[in-house]
């Protein structure tokens, strides 16, 4: 039976073995998902994030989204500046500097380029595959792997929640890929500090917590990776291997906030070595629709409409409009 055992106390390990994307449809078992479920909600009813092993993601994938990231990212900037983000869309290059998710403090010391699943699958001649030969390929494999994993996912969480209509989760996410839904896979290109003069206080990424209903993340060895835990930042080691799986602001609403978004940031590492490191991270965002109604709590078994937690809510709010309203205070306009 899958386990949940912690890693140095602070991050919670659930074991996909059963329900990962090496058991095909037909051997995936009720059971499994029930177990793997439970431990998923416990975790994000905790802390809002967890440790996925065995999840069952080619690893060749991974190998190649790094060799990707760095074709791309060691570009000439005017080459990177020709597939520029354009306003409120999920697609596109983000140089430095364009973002800044907590404004407390300096801008984010990043690069990221985001592939929204249509521009990905429907409109794949927007690609940089010109100047990145092989993008087109490898987004494709390596986002149908993770929509397949987040599907198994939502099938553990809708039972693990005990939701009175286990497909209500789903529903919400039926155009994954599609118009009408922008879950992203990002790549995320951290560059060695030395290079930049780092004003006091400067992250790499600032504190913040995703849109999505969940976000699976990938990262190298480097480290910085911080979550926040009972108001205090922990850090995030790698672990060899594992997915680290966060709850957004998307799951949280649909859950009447049992289920925590993970707060979680990117500091430049203490250690010298490590801060001249370059630090890659590959972030897959499952959204809902973008006309899902997200502030509606999702039924779960035994519950009725009318009891307290549905009552006094406020106006509907559809995943569009949130999106809207937060990328407006996180995107620096382009000059
Ligand atoms: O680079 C990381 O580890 C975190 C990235 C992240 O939080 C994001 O892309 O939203
Ligand atoms: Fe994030």
């Amino acid at each position: 039976m899958p386990g949940h055992k912690t890693i140095s106390e602070e991050i919670p390990i659930v074991d996909y073995s059963l329900c990962g994307l090496r058991t095909s449809d037909q051997h995936l078992n009720r059971e499994d998902l029930y177990h793997a479920g439970k431990d998923m909600v416990n975790a994000f009813s905790n802390y809002g994030f967890l440790y996925l092993i065995n999840s069952g993601v080619n690893k060749e994938l991974l190998q190649q989204a790094k060799i990707i990231t760095d074709k791309f990212f060691n570009l000439e900037k005017s080459k990177k500046q020709l597939y520029s983000m354009e306003k409120s869309i999920e697609f596109g290059y983000v140089g430095l500097g364009r973002e800044e998710v907590d404004w407390d403090h300096p801008c984010d010391v990043k690069e990221a380029f985001s592939f929204d699943g249509n521009s990905v699958f429907n409109h794949p001649e927007k690609l940089p595959e010109d100047i990145c030969p092989g993008v087109v390929e490898f987004t494709k494999k390596f986002m149908t792997d993770c929509r397949q994993l987040s599907e198994r996912i939502m099938d553990s969480l809708s039972i693990g929640m005990e939701l009175k209509e286990e497909s209500d989760l789903k529903k919400c996410h039926q155009r994954i890929h599609k118009q009408g839904n922008i879950s992203y896979l990002r790549l995320n290109y951290y560059g060695s500090a030395d290079k930049f003069c780092l004003s006091p206080g400067q992250i790499r990424l600032g504190e913040h917590t995703d849109f999505s209903t969940f976000t699976l993340l990938f990262q190298d060895n480097v480290g910085g990776l911080q979550l926040e835990r009972d108001g205090i930042f922990v850090d995030a080691f790698p672990l060899q291997d594992a997915i680290l799986i966060m709850a957004g602001d998307s799951l949280n609403f649909l859950s009447c906030g049992q289920l925590k978004a993970a707060i979680h940031r990117v500091i430049v590492p203490e250690d010298e070595v490590r801060q001249n490191l370059t630090r890659y991270s590959f972030a897959y965002l499952v959204d809902p629709d973008n006309d899902a109604v997200i502030n509606r709590p999702l039924l779960c078994k035994g519950e009725k409409e009318n009891e307290a937690r549905f009552k006094c809510l406020p106006p509907p709010l559809t995943f569009g409009e949130y999106i809207r309203e937060r990328y407006s205070k996180i995107r620096v306009p382009i000059e």
